[in-house]
């Protein structure tokens, strides 16, 4: 693929090469292991600067990119602001020990930061409240048909 050969022809960087571009006139992130210089896209980042400059201090911003749930054409754009990628990278999700899936998983399936595990499903809510509803309707239905008349 063309866009991976690409990144192969970039810089690679060391953690510790990254962590001095998070100020607003040198601005990069670190996405799923690659470098982005988002300088020149601060203003113009539909969430804002102070996101960006925040992900950027934060060392790696992949959990805060794929929590925003980006689109595809956000996705595409990064290509453009790509200037290498981070030797020996380990995910986010690698160094934390209750993890649940891995990054090529989507955000929904991954762990929830601060929560244990994935998030019971309440099933009362989402399952039998519908279910009684429609007993209720249909109860409802047949009192007025068949017994209210007679
Ligand atoms: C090169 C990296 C990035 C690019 C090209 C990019 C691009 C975009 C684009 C095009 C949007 C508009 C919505 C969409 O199309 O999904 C957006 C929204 C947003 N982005 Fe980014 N983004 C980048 C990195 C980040 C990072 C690291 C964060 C960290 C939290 C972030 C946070 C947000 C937020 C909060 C929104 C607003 C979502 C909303 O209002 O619904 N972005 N971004």
């Amino acid at each position: 693929m063309a866009a991976e050969e690409d990144a192969s022809k970039k810089k690679l960087f060391a953690a510790s090469d990254v962590a001095g571009h998070s100020s607003r006139k040198d601005c990069w992130v670190v996405i799923h292991g690659k470098v982005y210089d988002v300088t020149r896209f601060l203003e113009d980042h539909p969430g804002g600067e102070d996101v960006l400059l925040h992900a950027s201090v934060s060392g790696d911003a992949t959990e805060a990119f794929e929590d925003v749930g980006h689109s595809t054409s956000a996705i595409s754009m990064m290509n453009g602001y790509l200037i290498g990628s981070i030797k020996d990278y380990v995910p986010p999700s690698a160094s934390k020990d209750e993890t649940i899936g891995s990054n090529d998983m989507p955000p929904d399936f991954r762990r929830i930061p601060g929560k244990k595990g994935p998030p019971a499903p309440n099933t009362f809510l989402d399952f039998l409240l519908p279910l009684f509803m429609l007993g209720l309707a249909f109860a409802a239905w047949y009192y007025l048909t068949f017994i209210a008349k007679s």
